[in-house]
């Protein structure tokens, strides 16, 4: 087992045992968010021939610009999509998306002709091609659509149902499961006795793997088990299990179990220790192929370690970059802190016109949860550092999938009115 590794030597060891998981079909109600296997092509055009544009006339390609006056044929409606094609001199009445005879060449709105019994009299002006929607202008058959490795959004899933995909190949989820080994830990919504703990790293981490495509498969407590309790809560979790998460008893001390407890399982440790703050005394280990990440208790080193770690291994499950992105940013706030291992410190970024700016989160210390929230950002400040001053550019983790293009400000949500200033 390898012992105080660094943070990148800590991911490279898990990525190393990690395969995309198998693919499955799910239907297209179910798909928003998961990741596409394979590359979908659109197999046929939208639209799939000519149609209108407008409720209107069709008139024929010979007529545009020079006829006025038209004999109507008949209307395409409901139940009537069937028209022959059209000869000079005729109109056929559409509706908007109505199939468009042959030979059309333009369609005129309603509102601008004159019906008079069978004849309809147009007496403006109109050029080829007006108000027709042409055959694959939307998409084209044979185009590659959504390529393998994207993760489907509300738009693409329109796309596919255009196309008529009921069901879409993506890769499983990964199955996760959370373990709390602290014998203090008491569920949440049980009023904890003196020295109880509520579990509030369980929930955080449930709703975290949620977010990054995960399936929560047990969130479960040891509590008060002795560790042979504890062992078969694990050995029980890994049989459904790609990933499993323990929570507590990483460090050293004589109640803490997360070492003894892999050990006994029979899992092998991959490494103990990352030289980072907080989350300093994060492991991994693996049981037959799937893998345990042992976080701290403490819940920002909890949640950090999450993100260095299993946020990674979840996004490399589903065939996804594994890597969080990496910007930097001006930092708004102080940090006197100075020295010690790389320290790794949450704050809220901002793309604001001129770059990205991150804000120091209040309660920075590995016990508080504090800094949790409007949390999506880590300041990457290497071992040895000087105190973080404001207006300084620092290396930043985004840790929820923003575009990284510097967006422009289109218009203001609250116009301040001019009677309120
Ligand atoms: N003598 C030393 N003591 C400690 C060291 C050290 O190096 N030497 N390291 C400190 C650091 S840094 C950290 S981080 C923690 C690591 O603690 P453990 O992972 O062993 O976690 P526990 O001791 O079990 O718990 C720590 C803290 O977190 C609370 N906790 C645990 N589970 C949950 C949960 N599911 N939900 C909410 N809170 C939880 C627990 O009650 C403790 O307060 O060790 C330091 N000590
Ligand atoms: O490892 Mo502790 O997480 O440094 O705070």
């Amino acid at each position: 087992m390898l012992v105080n590794v660094t943070w990148e030597e800590a991911l490279e060891y898990l990525l190393d045992f990690i395969t995309p998981l198998p693919r499955e079909l799910v239907s297209l109600k179910q798909a928003l968010g998961r990741v596409i296997s394979r590359d979908i092509f659109v197999t046929r055009d939208i639209p799939s021939h000519p149609q209108s544009a407008v409720d209107g006339y069709a008139i024929h390609i010979d007529d545009v610009g020079l006829r006025t006056s038209f004999v109507i044929k008949n209307y395409i409606c409901k139940g009537n999509f069937y028209v022959s094609p059209l000869s000079p001199g005729q109109a056929v009445g559409v509706l908007t998306g109505s199939p468009l005879p042959a030979g059309t060449g333009a369609v005129i709105p309603k509102e601008s002709v004159i019906v008079d019994e069978n004849r309809v009299v147009f007496a403006g002006k109109i050029s080829p091609g007006s108000n027709i929607r042409q055959a694959g202008e939307d998409f084209r058959s044979g185009e590659l659509l959504v390529k393998r490795g994207t993760i489907l959004d509300p738009g693409m899933i329109g796309v596919l149902a255009a196309l008529g995909y009921g069901e879409v190949p993506v890769y499983r989820r990964p199955r996760v499961a959370i373990l709390s080994l602290g014998h203090e830990i008491v569920p949440c919504h049980v009023t904890p006795a003196p020295g109880q703990v509520r579990d509030s790293n369980g929930p955080l981490l449930a709703s975290l793997v949620s977010r990054d495509g995960g399936e929560v498969v047990g969130v479960e407590i040891a509590g008060d088990e002795n560790a042979g309790g504890a062992k078969k809560r694990l050995q029980r979790l890994l049989q459904n299990a790609d990933l499993v998460l323990t929570i507590g008893g990483t460090a050293s001390g004589a109640c803490d179990q997360a070492l003894p407890v892999l050990r006994q399982t029979g899992a092998r440790p991959l490494f103990w220790g990352i030289r980072i703050k907080p989350g300093s005394h994060s492991g991994a280990a693996i049981h037959d192929s799937r893998l345990v990440i042992s976080l701290s208790g403490n819940p920002a080193a909890c949640a950090v370690g999450y993100q260095l770690l299993a946020a990674p291994v979840l996004r490399a499950f589903q065939a996804l970059n594994p890597y969080p992105y990496r910007i930097h940013a001006l930092c708004t706030d102080r940090f006197p802190k100075k020295g010690g291992p790389r320290r790794f410190l949450r704050g809220h970024a901002v793309c604001r016109q001129d770059g990205w700016e991150v804000k120091l989160l209040p309660g920075q210390k590995s016990s508080m949860l504090r800094s949790l929230i409007n949390w999506n950002a880590l300041i990457d400040l290497l071992a040895g550092h000087p105190p973080l001053e404001p207006g300084s550019k620092v290396p930043t983790l985004l840790l929820t999938p923003l575009p990284l293009e510097k967006g422009e400000l289109t218009g203001e949500r609250y116009p301040a009115h001019p009677g309120n200033s």
